[in-house]
């Protein structure tokens, strides 16, 4: 067949008619399934949002930090069985490395904390905000990506630092006119677990698994919960005794099971009574049955939940002591928080509260004829390096469509540029909010 007999125009054609291009496959223009784009309303949410969590880190003290998305998978390679790790979004790159687009960011914090070795002082105190993944199988029509705002203290043994990060959320729930009767944290220590573990004699290995398995509580039901338990090798004695004391109701019943002495007890009256210095008490309230779903927390740990239950978990954290020495170094004490930016923006949206965010430019320059193009752009420079925002208007348009581009922009005012106005050394403004217009020289404009 002639080059243009394509099977698929089912055109005949002759080597002289010109090349018949197919209309090109359209792509799909959504994004990848899970995952989404930001146009610009969506943006100026988003940097409020984050101007949020940055705003706060700064108030605490906190220095940003950073790391690549795509981590080797060894980082995330725990056999607690976690969530997490089912669903890593992992693969094998062109040099044949295992890597994994990172579903949190503690790890890479991890990592870079043993990279600086001796050459920081300690405590760090770190922030990031950073989009993390999961390949999450979209039967659940869940999102694969999301950007989560997380401090880490590193370096601090003691509940302060515990406290202090709590403190941070609660300050910046605040800021966004959330209190604590929208919003509450319930927190313990994975040291109840721990102790109990102990008294049976469960080794110390099980320990990750066991908390990924009371994690669930409240998500399987208690019947699967007792068999992965007995499964992971706890004895019906253990279990029996380990779901007693998760169902306990206050600081006062657990140091009745535990006794006064134990860690457990230590920290958490030590980290209540800190709140009443902080200011946070009655964002805070014990739960035995808080765990979360990460294998490498070994002390307190808490999660920010709605009050009206509506939502899943806002934010959590906790205590991570070993992490460091799991990666082979040594080991420093740490602590730190994951808070997403999806249930945020649900909350915020159920209390009405959230922003209303419009576009802004203080000017927008157009000349009244394609002469004077040339003009528009010299104003406009002259403006904008006097650091105020313009935007010229590129072509020659009819002033009822400038108009028109100034209210959806938001613009404060029009600069016109006229041929007799010009020849002056003038231009025209006009104050879209009250209509006010005046020439003014172009070296007096501010
Ligand atoms: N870890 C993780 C990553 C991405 C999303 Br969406 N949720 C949780």
């Amino acid at each position: 067949t002639t080059p243009n007999d394509s099977p698929r125009s089912g055109r005949s054609g002759s080597l002289s008619s010109p090349p018949v291009h197919d209309s090109p496959q359209r792509i799909d223009v959504n994004p990848p399934k899970g995952t989404r784009d930001f146009p610009p309303e969506e943006m100026r949410l988003r940097n409020w949002l984050f101007d949020n969590f940055r705003e706060v880190s700064r108030l605490f003290g906190f220095e940003e930090v950073d790391f690549p998305v795509l981590e080797s998978e060894a980082l995330y390679i725990r056999k607690a069985g976690e969530e997490i790790r089912d669903q890593l979004y992992c693969f094998e790159d062109r040099g044949n490395r295992r890597v994994a687009l990172r579903p949190e960011l503690t790890p890479s914090l991890a990592r870079l904390v043993m990279q600086k070795g001796k050459s920081v002082s300690l405590p760090l105190k770190w922030f990031a905000v950073g989009q993390c993944w999961r390949y999450e199988r979209m039967t659940r029509g869940r999102r694969r990506e999301h950007y989560q705002w997380n401090m880490d203290i590193i370096g601090v043994p003691g509940v302060t630092a515990e406290a202090e990060l709590i403190s941070s959320i609660v300050t910046f729930f605040k800021r966004m006119g959330i209190t604590s009767s929208d919003v509450g944290f319930k927190v313990s220590s994975r040291k109840v677990l721990q102790e109990v573990l102990t008294c049976y004699a469960i080794p110390e290995n099980l320990f990750g698994k066991v908390c990924i398995i009371i994690d669930k509580m409240e998500k399987i039901p208690m019947d699967e919960i007792k068999k992965e338990l007995k499964a992971a090798e706890l004895s019906e004695e253990a279990i029996k005794e380990l779901l007693q004391v998760l169902s306990v109701k206050s600081l006062a019943q657990l140091e009745e099971k535990l006794g006064a002495a134990g860690e457990a007890i230590g920290d958490l009256k030590e980290l209540f009574s800190l709140a009443e210095k902080f200011g946070f008490s009655e964002w805070i309230q014990f739960d035995a049955a808080v765990v979360r779903g990460l294998a490498y927390y070994t002390g307190i740990v808490f999660e920010g939940f709605d009050r009206e239950g509506k939502l899943r978990a806002i934010c959590g954290g906790g205590r991570y002591d070993q992490l460091l020495s799991t990666f082979g170094g040594d080991n420093v004490p740490a602590c730190g928080f994951g808070f997403g930016d999806a249930v945020i923006i649900e909350l915020l949206k159920e209390k009405g509260l959230l922003p209303e965010l419009s576009p802004l430019v203080e000017n927008i320059v157009c000349s009244l004829d394609h002469t004077l193009q040339g003009a528009a752009a010299a104003v406009a420079t002259i403006l904008r390096e006097r650091g105020q925002s313009v935007d010229l208007v590129l072509e020659n348009k009819p002033l009822k469509w400038v108009f028109k581009r100034a209210a959806r922009i938001n613009a404060r005012r029009l600069i016109l540029v006229g041929s007799s106005e010009w020849q002056k050394g003038m231009v025209g403004v006009k104050i879209l909010s009250t209509g006010e217009q005046y020439e003014i020289k172009v070296d007096e404009l501010k």
